[in-house]
């Protein structure tokens, strides 16, 4: 965080070209550059210390609360909602988890900000004992946040280092967080996977929707397509667009945005990426790859390489399985890269990447 912006998104850039040195074709395009504090949409919070003094942020080593309320990457809408929920455990007696001890209920909480200034706030308790507590004040917390909020319960009852559980609880009627990206309407629910920087995020699929408009494919496969953002990015007049996405929240999400935007041609299933385009029985004219930090799965590169699929457009936010990635996809050529700063004060980035079949 003591490194310049500039400085640090040269290095970016220099990083993701050291790489994919390997790929001569390449030719990087100005970075997209971040606002460099408050662009965090995403505010994942430890709740720690005590009921009259918790801390609201992250754990040492020890595993001692660390209060990060004034943190500058998060948005500052999101940190005016830290006092609320400081209220809120004062008022209902709400007893933080002591990871240490093993004790205690309230583990987390999960704020989301769309652009409409609306929140989903998330809390993730160990058990039931706090639930009803919450679920009856929720009538005086939606008054101290700002309109169309979202408010829910997550449960985590076992003692592991992970940020939610299976079962949630959504307490308000709204069960998505409404979002307009490029005036495209997303629909965010709970556990669903959603870019943490808004602007860059916005920026990533106009950079995916020029791509697509340019090559004008009449069918296009969105894999890993999370709330669908790239394929409803990418939805036109006559094109196919088919969005593949194991997480079925996600997958609802995206049919709701489909739907609100009255996209006939544009469908959403929930699978595995692989699986899919294994079993199709078809091939579009471009795909869209946006996996997770693992990469695809070598079966799905093996695929798209003897397909018949002419653009494919890989963005990844861990340029070292995309490297690998690329190797394997040796049956295109990787023609533009772009870094997007997705993570402004962190040495991650997001890249997208263009690429053409090879002429047979
Ligand atoms: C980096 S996120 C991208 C989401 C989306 N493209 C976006 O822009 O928000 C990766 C997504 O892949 C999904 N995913 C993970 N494994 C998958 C698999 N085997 N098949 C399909 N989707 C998968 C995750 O649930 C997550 O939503």
């Amino acid at each position: 965080m003591t490194v310049p912006y500039a400085r640090q998104l040269q290095s970016k850039v220099e990083d993701c070209q050291q790489l994919l040195s390997g790929f001569q074709s390449l030719e990087f395009l100005p970075p997209q550059a971040s606002n460099e504090q408050g662009f965090r949409n995403k505010a994942k919070m430890v709740i720690s210390g005590t009921t009259e003094q918790p801390t609201i942020g992250i754990l040492d080593a020890d595993g001692h609360g660390v209060d990060l309320r004034n943190c500058g990457v998060i948005a500052a809408p999101l940190r005016a909602v830290f006092p609320v929920i400081e209220q809120f455990i004062h008022d209902l007696k709400l007893i933080p988890y002591d990871v240490p001890k093993r004790k205690g209920e309230l583990k987390h909480v999960i704020l989301t900000l769309s652009d409409t200034g609306a929140v989903m706030v998330r809390w993730v308790l160990r058990t039931k004992k706090h639930f009803v507590a919450l679920r009856d004040s929720l009538p005086q917390f939606l008054e101290q946040l700002p309109r169309h909020s979202v408010v829910s319960v997550n449960f985590l009852p076992e003692h592991k280092a992970v940020l939610e559980g299976e079962e949630e609880i959504i307490l308000t009627r709204r069960s998505t967080l409404e979002f307009g990206l490029n005036g495209v309407p997303m629909h965010l629910r709970p556990q669903g996977f959603f870019q943490t920087n808004s602007e860059i995020a916005a920026a990533l699929y106009r950079q995916a929707r020029q791509w697509i408009n340019d090559a004008n494919p009449e069918s296009v496969w969105d894999l890993y397509s999370g709330v669908g953002g790239f394929a409803l990015h990418c939805a036109a007049e006559d094109r196919t667009v088919y969005g593949i996405e194991t997480s079925t929240e996600a997958v609802e999400a995206a049919k709701t945005s489909a739907q609100a935007m009255e996209l006939e041609d544009v469908h959403f299933k929930a699978q595995d990426a692989t699986e899919f385009a294994l079993n199709a029985g078809w091939a579009p004219d471009a795909v869209i790859v946006n996996p997770p930090r693992r990469g695809i799965s070598a079966q799905l590169a093996a695929w798209l390489n003897e397909s018949d699929v002419q653009h494919v457009i890989y963005s990844s936010c861990n340029a070292k399985s995309l490297a690998r990635d690329l190797e394997w996809l040796d049956n295109y050529t990787p023609q533009l890269a772009r870094v997007m700063d997705m993570f402004p004060q962190t040495s991650h980035y997001e890249v997208i990447v263009k690429l053409e079949r090879k002429a047979a």
